[in-house]
């Protein structure tokens, strides 16, 4: 059993907010020459200001162009971290119904290796049992794909990066970093009481899996909840209460994106 990742057509997070709130070029990627060239080639309606070694923002008749074109537009990507079972999965569901973010969950990718019993199939398989962390190529590589497949340019990435190996492997492999990451901050008996509950049917969702993923979870997930905190770009979120009480401390974050929109 696995989430799936959904896709939402609505859209309110504009591009020019993108651009107007990211600070620094490496939260952007302008993947298509064919962006440069036309946004090179035209004037820009934001306000936004570029520098000489940046390419202008798209209008949004620019951006509708390349939609329709099947052109990848700038992105703009959320990292969701937090323990095993802290309610992830659960609240990116609401960041979709609510901002029309695509939510790519790295596990239900994983996972979905597994019953495709693809190549990476019963390795992927023997290192979610142990509780460890799959090779970042891997992952990388089906996130990557999920990126580049989707028309929708907002993107919740959910449950990676897990180390501070994975976060470079996606920096150097994407080009890019995230514009901003939540963190769902929840005691791990919680956490431990809630994956118990789970009831899907994983083989991880067991107390022995339990116990190695926490300890996981603490030596390598914490770096890199760490590295962003540094960096100005964590949200930390109380992840105890109900589901609506936490997303009510999630929803500003994206509220405010929209309001500098
Ligand atoms: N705020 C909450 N209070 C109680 N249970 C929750 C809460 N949020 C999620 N859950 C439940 O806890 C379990 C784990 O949540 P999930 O979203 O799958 O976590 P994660 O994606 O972080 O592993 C699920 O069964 C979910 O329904
Ligand atoms: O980027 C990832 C995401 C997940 N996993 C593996 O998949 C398991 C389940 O991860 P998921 O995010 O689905 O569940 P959670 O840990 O939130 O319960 C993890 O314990 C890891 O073994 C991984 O190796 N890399």
């Amino acid at each position: 059993m696995w989430r799936r990742a959904s896709t939402s057509t609505s859209s309110s997070l504009s591009s020019s907010f993108i651009i107007k709130s990211s600070s620094s070029l490496l939260n952007l990627f302008f993947i298509s020459q064919h962006h440069h060239a036309s946004s090179s080639s035209s004037s820009s309606s934001s306000s936004s200001s570029s520098s000489s070694s940046s390419p202008p923002p798209l209008t949004m008749m620019q951006q509708q162009q390349q939609v329709n074109d099947g052109i990848p537009i700038s992105r703009f990507i959320t990292f969701v971290l937090g323990g095993p079972g802290s309610g992830k999965g659960t609240q990116c569901t609401k960041i979709v119904e609510t901002f029309g973010f695509n939510h790519i969950s790295a596990g239900d990718l994983l996972r979905r290796e597994i019953v495709s019993d693809t190549k990476y199939g019963s390795m992927i398989l023997n290192t979610i049992k142990q509780g460890k962390i799959v090779p970042s190529e891997v992952t990388v590589k089906l996130i990557l794909r999920e990126l580049e497949s989707s028309h929708n340019h907002k993107f919740l990435i959910d449950g990676f990066p897990r180390s501070e190996e994975n976060r470079i492997a996606f920096e150097q492999i994407i080009g890019a970093e995230p514009n901003t990451v939540l963190f769902f901050d929840c005691p791990e008996e919680e956490m431990v009481k809630r994956v118990l509950s789970r009831n899907q049917g994983r083989v991880d969702d067991n107390i022995d899996t339990i116990k190695k993923r926490l300890k996981v979870f603490e030596a390598l997930n914490r770096p890199v909840i760490d590295h962003y905190a540094k960096k100005g770009k964590l949200h930390k979120i109380n992840a105890v209460g109900t589901v609506d009480e936490i997303f009510e401390q999630v929803r500003p974050v994206f509220a405010a994106f929209e309001q500098l929109n």
